[in-house]
């Protein structure tokens, strides 16, 4: 079997005294939608501070595939000197957030410019003296901008205020920014929150064509099981920091760790 884009492994996350994630193991398979699921506190969003490098976990290996082998994430936060989150992102994992941090006084599209600063103002000389180099970096970042605002049916809007469009169409846009930086993972956190019935199908279907059409690896943390299990290829569902069921969302939604999770019940009583 190839090794998956993301490979987490044994992951605990301690914050003092109280374990946020125990022991947790998983795989981010490529080209597919994993979904990490779970009731509140079940220790999702502590995990994916771990992957997106906003936490170094406490212990265990956080490894993404690629070109050189396997990368272990957590060592890049520590490596001496040049060391820090900033290397997640450059190892290419982009993220959104719970609440949208957009600049909402800046255009829809300079959004999006602004997320491309690394490849347009590399070198402070090239941008004064304007080189060739330069101004194709840039209109290679405007032409990046627009067609990621295509994708993610914003088009119409790049030359509003972000903070004046719906709530909906400034969820899309963060997902825009975040692929505008070329991601190999993007990490997605509840981009369902707040959303009206149809501002979540055109969302569900902006996640499934990533996928789809653009072969995108996509990981996801939402509490709205519809979406979850229309655009999942695989769901890992966490309880109390640690995994209680991994697989298909056909096997988690019939798992009964899981059914009892959600209900606040324990496995054992369901049982009785
Ligand atoms: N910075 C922190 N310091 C101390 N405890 C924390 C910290 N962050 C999270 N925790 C604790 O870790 C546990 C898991 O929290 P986490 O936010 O990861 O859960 P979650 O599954 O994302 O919850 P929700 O669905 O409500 O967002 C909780 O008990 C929480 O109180």
């Amino acid at each position: 079997m190839s090794q998956p884009l993301l490979d987490v492994r044994n992951v605990t996350m301690r914050f003092g005294g109280i374990v946020a994630n125990r022991d947790v193991s998983f795989s981010v398979e490529r080209g597919a939608v994993t979904a990490l699921i779970g009731p509140n506190g079940a220790g999702k969003t502590t995990m994916f501070n771990c992957i997106t490098g906003f936490y170094r976990a406490s212990e265990g290996q956080i490894l993404l595939d690629g070109a050189d082998g396997p990368q272990d994430l957590g060592a890049l936060m520590i490596r001496p000197i040049t060391g820090g989150s900033h290397l997640v992102t450059r190892a290419g994992i982009a993220r959104t957030f719970q609440n949208t941090r957009l600049f909402k006084e800046m255009s829809v599209v300079e959004n999006l410019l602004v997320a491309q600063h690394r490849v347009t103002a590399n070198n402070l000389l090239s941008g004064v003296f304007q080189t060739s180099a330069f101004r194709r970096a840039e209109r290679e970042a405007v032409d990046r901008a627009y067609y990621w605002l295509r994708e993610m049916n914003l088009a119409d809007d790049a030359n509003r205020l972000a903070g004046e469009l719906p709530y909906g169409r400034q969820r899309r846009l963060e997902i825009a920014r975040a692929m505008c930086t070329g991601p190999r993972l993007i990490c997605l956190d509840e981009p369902a929150a707040g959303l009206n019935p149809s501002e979540t199908r055109e969302l569900s279907e902006v996640i499934k064509r990533l996928c789809i059409v653009h072969g995108q690896t996509v990981l996801v943390i939402e509490h709205d099981m519809g979406l979850v299990m229309r655009i999942s290829n695989h769901v890992v569902v966490l309880d109390h920091g640690e995994v209680i069921s991994d697989g298909t969302p056909e096997h988690v939604a019939n798992d009964p760790a899981v059914i009892a999770a959600y209900l606040g019940v324990s496995e054992e009583e369901m049982k009785a």
